[in-house]
């Protein structure tokens, strides 16, 4: 049975499970179910908390997880991210009241508060500055103002938290992060059936939530053209319409760019151009 880390608690937990979900498998029905076996999928998932996820991951008790990059990379367990999921995306940043510091190589002698000291130390000793870190469990924008430290480094989605807190965001990002899968480092050998048809399910699941089902008529003229526009994943399909001098065209597109296809294949001349959306993929 494949052994599955996810996220019980926190910004993973929902959007995870719902992937799980779209994903076809079963999931807990309520939050205080700690492990989970869905039987006519041969997994078993064990809710657990998102910093502890690459730890159990690495050490071999489970086979794989998702959790966050910036987590897993705080962690430093020896584990790898094999498949990017989409959500819980943010930025990781240094932030201080307007006129500290306008990167990190202004934070010698100055002491940082953060809840991924892992992460901080490290980019601190990578551009040689010596600063001190200071470890917190959350709420790490209220440090400066209660004079724990008077540099954060935390994560930023909308930026609202900190903009709350007074605080100005300085320097370069530190890293980008989004949920991820992990695996422990050297499995590659190890990688099984059950594993690869997991990853597919999911990668299904990014496909559907990305990409459109598009169709439309167009004369035959034009149909280069028109699949210059959609070119699908592959290859559109053209198929030869029983109104002579016309075929219809069925091809795979981003969503966020469906619209204005729609538009562009309007002008060439194509008519019921319709999309459906997609339910399920293996590519
Ligand atoms: N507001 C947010 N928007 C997007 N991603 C976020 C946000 N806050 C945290 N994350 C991401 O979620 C993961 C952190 O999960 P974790 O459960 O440890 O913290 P949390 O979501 O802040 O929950 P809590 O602090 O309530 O326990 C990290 O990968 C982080 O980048
Ligand atoms: O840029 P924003 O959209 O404001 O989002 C970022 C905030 O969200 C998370 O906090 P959370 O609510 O999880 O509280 P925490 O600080 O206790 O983790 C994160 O730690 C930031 O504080
Ligand atoms: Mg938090």
């Amino acid at each position: 049975m494949l052994r599955i880390a996810v996220p019980n608690k926190g910004s993973l937990s929902v959007p995870a499970a719902e992937m799980l979900h779209e994903a076809g498998y079963r999931q807990r029905k309520e939050s205080k179910e700690l492990v989970m076996v869905d039987a006519d999928n041969g997994v078993e998932f064990f809710y657990l908390r998102p910093r502890d996820i690459a730890i159990y991951v690495s050490n071999g008790r489970l086979d794989i997880g998702i959790t966050g990059r910036d987590l897993l990379l705080d962690s430093g367990a020896n584990a790898e991210e094999i498949l990017e999921l989409g959500f819980a995306r943010s930025t990781f940043r240094f932030a201080a009241k307007p006129g500290t510091a306008t990167g990190v190589q202004d934070l010698g002698g100055m002491t940082v508060a953060t809840s991924y000291e892992g992460v901080v130390e490290k980019y601190l000793a990578d551009h040689g500055v010596d600063a001190a870190v200071v470890h917190l469990d959350g709420a790490v924008e209220t440090a400066i103002q209660l004079g724990v430290a008077q540099v954060i480094a935390d994560v930023v989605e909308t930026g609202t938290s900190m903009r709350n807190a007074g605080l100005e965001t300085f320097g370069e990002p530190i890293m980008r992060s989004e949920a991820v899968v992990v695996r422990r480092v050297g499995a590659d050998g190890e990688v099984d059936v059950k594993v690869r048809q997991f990853l597919r399910r999911l990668q299904g699941v990014l496909v559907a939530r990305r990409y459109v089902m598009m169709d439309y008529d167009i004369r035959v003229e034009q149909v280069e053209r028109a699949v210059a526009l959609t070119p699908g994943l592959e290859s559109p399909t053209v198929s030869p319409l029983h109104h002579e001098g016309w075929v219809a065209v069925r091809a795979m597109v981003p969503t966020a760019e469906a619209q204005r296809i729609m538009d562009e294949l309007y002008d060439l001349g194509a008519r019921a151009i319709l999309t459906t959306g997609i339910h399920a993929a293996r590519l």
